[in-house]
């Protein structure tokens, strides 16, 4: 998608951002809303001695869903087990796990919205009553037993909240929604973690580089290091302003925090589709990038920083990337005229 994978949000395989992770709620920056509630939930099921009862956090990628299950476990002084939706391939895979939890363990589940249907049907029995159903023997002869679990907290991610099944997101007491998070939050990240990986950065710097992260701190976390390269290689180590800057400006991220994904999708729906409105589907086949791509990763900044519009008939670019792409929006933002999205029939 982008030319650079350092640019993206999703995770890497070589995700090496470990060292830089807070570890306990008090180092977590951001999203204080929900960081006030999950202390008081904690702190609440630590003093009943009990399972905290099941979190889903959902969201952009990159905002610390992860961080928050593990930093959970932690404040609970419980074990934490991690697996994901998609390798949970067979219900014996999903009931192995269960009957090896200690009581009030946190098991993570990310990308939970793509857990199978059949071991979905089983983790319902697991979160209401911590039991299992278990089916012995077929045909005419089968019958159910049920197993009991050890009470445990699940904790699902997602970046997709709206493919969750009604059922499931049903069983979760606590729902949060993680944010974008602001410069002056993303500022906090960046210069905790220049200080963590012991660079000479001044606030400045810092500051460069948290209004380029698109509001999401794994992508801070990259670009630091990027910079962080430019600044020994050509800066005797200093990461000034200009530093940054330039740094930044090498790796095409622009002054609003874009990358070439993102200005190939704002430079598209300008120049192919007037502003649009245009269907997810087209745009995603004029881009070459999976749909699920550009409605997790890419849209969902355009859309905060009003870049993009979602109406009815499709997507429409704002005002504000008109100017950002120093174009002249159209004279009359036709709304009556038939769109692309009605061509093709999607949302
Ligand atoms: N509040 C924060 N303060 C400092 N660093 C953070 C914060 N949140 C996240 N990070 C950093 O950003 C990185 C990404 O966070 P995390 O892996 O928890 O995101 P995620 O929401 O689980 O993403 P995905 O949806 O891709 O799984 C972490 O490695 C961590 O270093
Ligand atoms: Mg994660």
């Amino acid at each position: 998608m982008s030319s650079d994978p350092t640019l993206r949000p999703e995770k890497l395989p070589e995700d090496t951002d470990r060292a830089l992770r807070p570890q306990m709620l008090g180092e977590f920056i951001g999203q204080a809303e929900a960081r006030a509630n999950l202390a008081v939930f904690i702190e609440s099921a630590r003093m009943r001695g009990e399972a905290m009862d099941h979190t889903l956090f959902h969201g952009p990628p990159g905002l610390g869903k992860t961080t928050l299950a593990q930093i959970m476990a932690r404040e609970l002084g419980v074990g934490f087990r991690m697996t994901s939706g998609p390798v949970l391939a067979k219900p014996g895979d999903l009931a192995a796990i269960l009957t090896n939890l200690e009581p009030r363990d946190v098991l993570f589940i990310d990308e939970i919205h793509r857990l199978s249907p059949v071991v979905e049907e089983v983790l319902y029995p697991a979160l209401e009553d911590f039991a299992l159903d278990l089916v012995i023997g077929e045909g005419p002869a089968a019958r159910t037993v049920r197993i009991d679990l050890q009470p445990f907290t699940l904790v699902g991610a997602t970046t997709r909240l709206g493919l969750l099944t009604t059922p499931l997101r049903d069983r979760f007491g606590i729902p949060t929604r993680l944010e974008f998070y602001s410069e002056a939050e993303l500022y906090e990240i960046v210069a905790r973690g220049a200080r963590l990986m012991g660079l000479a950065a001044e606030p400045e710097g810092c500051r460069e580089i948290a209004r380029r992260a698109r509001g999401t701190p794994r992508i801070a976390g990259r670009l630091l290091r990027r910079v962080a390269d430019f600044a020994l290689v050509e800066a005797g180590g200093r990461i000034s302003r200009e530093l940054a800057d330039r740094a930044l400006t090498r790796l095409q991220v622009d002054n609003l925090g874009l990358d070439g994904a993102d200005r190939r999708y704002l430079t598209l729906l300008a120049g192919n589709y007037g502003g649009g409105p245009v269907g997810v589907e087209t745009i995603a086949a004029a881009l070459s990038e999976p749909r699920d791509a550009i409605e997790e990763v890419i849209e969902p900044y355009l859309l905060q920083q009003g870049l993009i519009l979602r109406t009815p008939r499709g997507r429409m670019l704002g005002a504000k990337a008109w100017r950002h792409l120093g174009l002249e929006a159209p004279k009359v933002p036709d709304a009556g005229r038939p769109g692309q999205a009605d061509l093709f029939g999607d949302k």
